[in-house]
């Protein structure tokens, strides 16, 4: 017999229903007077957000009635998200009236035992930071407002913290006691995320006695979980991860306990660690853009727009030489045209990869030794040339700017990277790239673009020359356009190279398309600066040749990836097909 199992009448305002507790759903049939099944509606226990007795509200406030014979149920409930990729989560909530006191405490008691034993990643205390200057500087009004109120239904202890300046978060986590916390959570954007970031991977390389510098050392994934409230300007890791930028349905995944997995690139110059970068780690372009809207702050995530125009209207483009570790392209490809979602097989199958030659927890870090080995034995690709931009993402880096992301088939957990190499072309041609961003046209499918899925990066200038003889006039020399140049070569492990291929004609303003466009000539006859810089996750990096390696599920995050919203239907009977997921309202 199922010991988790309660079953009895249950009253929802005046319709009667049959009540069922198994140890994975809560469900409840209204029953007619004739005692025919009417509508079931299905949440799984996963889902189930708290439990109270009386008839209660929590949302937009408090408001407790105390009564003998009922309880409260909150759940979490879907619904449609207009333009967003992902599904919007909200505060589901019933009030049950039972024919006894005795009944009501067998169903409060056992909704909240089998929350306990089927949910053990719900956090029971968090260290939650705020950065009441991200975004639109609303962080501290959205942890309280909307925030704050669910956490305390759900039982869960927070300690906050309002930042007083940049660091403090990944300071405190590099430094403090953080004994008896389950998870940390940042209520701010992708440089607030970063932070974050920065102080669990140190603390847990300090305390594991790992060397950080070092990029062949296999890193020791933190155990802590991270969790997002979005109140930033670009907020990509929360968009990329969950599908929406929505405080409240990121604040569900977190009371739940959703875990999903994120790979983490790490940045290095000279024999030491630089940054570690989840996002967008860009040179060129992004670079630009980000040191334009650094004197724009002010603007609020608008900078990134008057940036993001005044940086195309300079036309720039950099020399440089890449090198990359291919992936095997037997597992992915960043032009496959899937979609890393909820649940996704790729990730699936690299988890296994990553860690199966281990069962026990203790030796599961070793085996990333194995996959730095193989990365080692691989064979390095150089490239070299002018770029408008470099690019190397872990992830989509979907946001509501670019919903399908920089590259829309990269995968959170696979352990791989997706570079995206932008060469120099006209700026007509760059815009229709930049554009393609906003669209679901390929922004692949252009002849000056080039994505690699990979496992490392190295990028320095070209050798030997000063920085000087890349001063030049206009972005468009140098260029590629439609069937035009780039030059190729692989490399053995040791450095030796083994090709070389040299194609096609270098792209720029033809003195008819000078004639025809006054306005892109003047543009594009500016003088450049030589170098530009990288942009990490929105910080400037102080250095141009780095090394960088991508290290699989380093961390992981109170989210659980988009949910498909195909294999989702509006569907409030219970139902075989949807198993976790049967509330989607419309
Ligand atoms: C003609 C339309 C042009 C549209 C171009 C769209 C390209 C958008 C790609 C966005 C990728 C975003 C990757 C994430 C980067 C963030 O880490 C970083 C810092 O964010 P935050 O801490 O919230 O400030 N954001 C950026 O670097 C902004 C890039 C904007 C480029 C236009
Ligand atoms: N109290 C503070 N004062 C100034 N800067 C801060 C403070 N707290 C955090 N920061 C820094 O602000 C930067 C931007 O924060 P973020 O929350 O990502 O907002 P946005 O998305 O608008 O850039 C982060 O790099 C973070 O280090
Ligand atoms: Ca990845």
């Amino acid at each position: 017999m199922e010991t988790d199992r309660l079953e009895s009448s249950l009253w929802v305002g005046n319709k009667r229903c049959r009540a069922v507790l198994t140890g994975w759903h809560f469900n409840w049939t209204e029953v007619d007077k004739k005692n025919r099944d009417k509508k079931t509606i299905s949440v799984p226990v996963a889902e189930v957000v708290g439990v109270e007795e009386g008839r209660v509200e929590i949302l937009p406030q408090k408001v407790v009635v105390e009564t003998d014979k009922d309880f409260t149920v909150f759940y979490v409930k879907r619904s449609s998200s207009g333009g967003s990729s992902g599904l919007l989560w909200r505060l589901g909530r019933t009030q049950f009236s039972c024919l006894s006191r005795v009944l009501r405490d067998q169903w409060t008691n056992q909704l909240r035992t089998v929350l306990k034993t089927h949910s053990p990643l719900r956090p029971h205390k968090l260290l939650v930071f705020i950065n009441p200057f991200g975004g639109k500087r609303k962080g501290r009004k959205i942890y309280h407002s909307v925030v704050a109120p669910l956490f305390e239904l759900a039982g869960i202890s927070s300690h906050v913290i309002v930042t007083e300046r940049a660091n403090q978060a990944r300071d405190h986590l590099l430094k403090k006691d953080l004994t008896g916390f389950d998870g940390v959570v940042c209520v701010g954007g992708d440089g607030m995320f970063s932070e974050i970031l920065h102080g669990l991977i140190g603390r847990t390389q300090q305390e594991a006695g790992l060397c950080e510098n070092d990029p062949s050392v296999t890193l020791q994934p933190c155990l802590l979980h991270i969790g997002i409230i979005p109140a930033g300007s670009t907020d990509c890791v929360c968009y990329a991860t969950v599908g929406v930028i929505d405080p409240l349905t990121s604040a569900l995944h977190i009371i739940i306990g959703d875990s999903q997995p994120l790979d983490v690139c790490s940045v290095h110059h000279a024999s030491a660690l630089v940054r570690y970068s989840v996002s967008m780690l860009g040179y060129g372009f992004y670079g630009d853009v980000l040191t334009e809207s650094e004197k724009h702050r002010w603007m609020g995530p608008l900078r990134y727009d008057y940036s993001g125009t005044m940086v195309y209207l300079s036309n720039r483009s950099y020399a440089g030489i890449v090198q990359y570790l291919p992936a095997d392209p037997l597992l992915s490809s960043p032009r496959d045209k899937t979609r890393c979602l909820s649940g996704c097989s790729v990730c699936s199958r690299s988890t296994e990869k990553l860690f199966h030659h281990f069962s026990d927890s203790s030796s599961l870090y070793s085996s990333h030794f194995s996959q730095y080995s193989s990365e080692t034995e691989g064979e390095w690709m150089t490239v070299e040339g002018n770029f408008r931009c470099v690019s190397l993402t872990c992830m989509s880096s979907s946001c509501p700017r670019s919903p399908l992301g920089l590259s829309p088939s990269a995968h959170l957990a696979d352990g791989t990277g997706d570079l995206i190499l932008v060469w120099d072309t006209n700026p007509l041609g760059f815009l229709k790239f930049l554009y393609r961003h906003t669209s679901t046209q390929d922004q692949f499918d252009l002849p000056f673009v080039e994505v690699h899925r990979v496992k490392a990066v190295r990028f320095c200038l070209p050798s030997g020359k000063g920085e000087e003889q890349y001063e030049k006039t206009g972005g468009s020399s140098g260029g590629v356009d439609e069937g035009e140049t780039k030059s190729v070569e692989t490399e053995s492990s040791n450095g030796s190279q083994q090709h070389l291929a040299e194609t096609g004609t270098r792209g720029e303003l033809t003195n008819e398309e000078k004639t025809a466009n006054p306005f892109l000539c003047g543009l594009c006859c500016s003088k450049s600066p030589a170098l530009s810089v990288w942009n990490c996750d929105g910080e400037i990096l102080p250095f141009t040749d780095i090394f960088s390696r991508i290290h699989g599920q380093l961390v992981h995050l109170y989210a659980r990836g988009i949910e498909d919203r195909e294999a989702l239907h509006s569907c409030s009977e219970e139902c075989d097909k949807c198993e976790r997921i049967c509330i989607l309202q419309k």
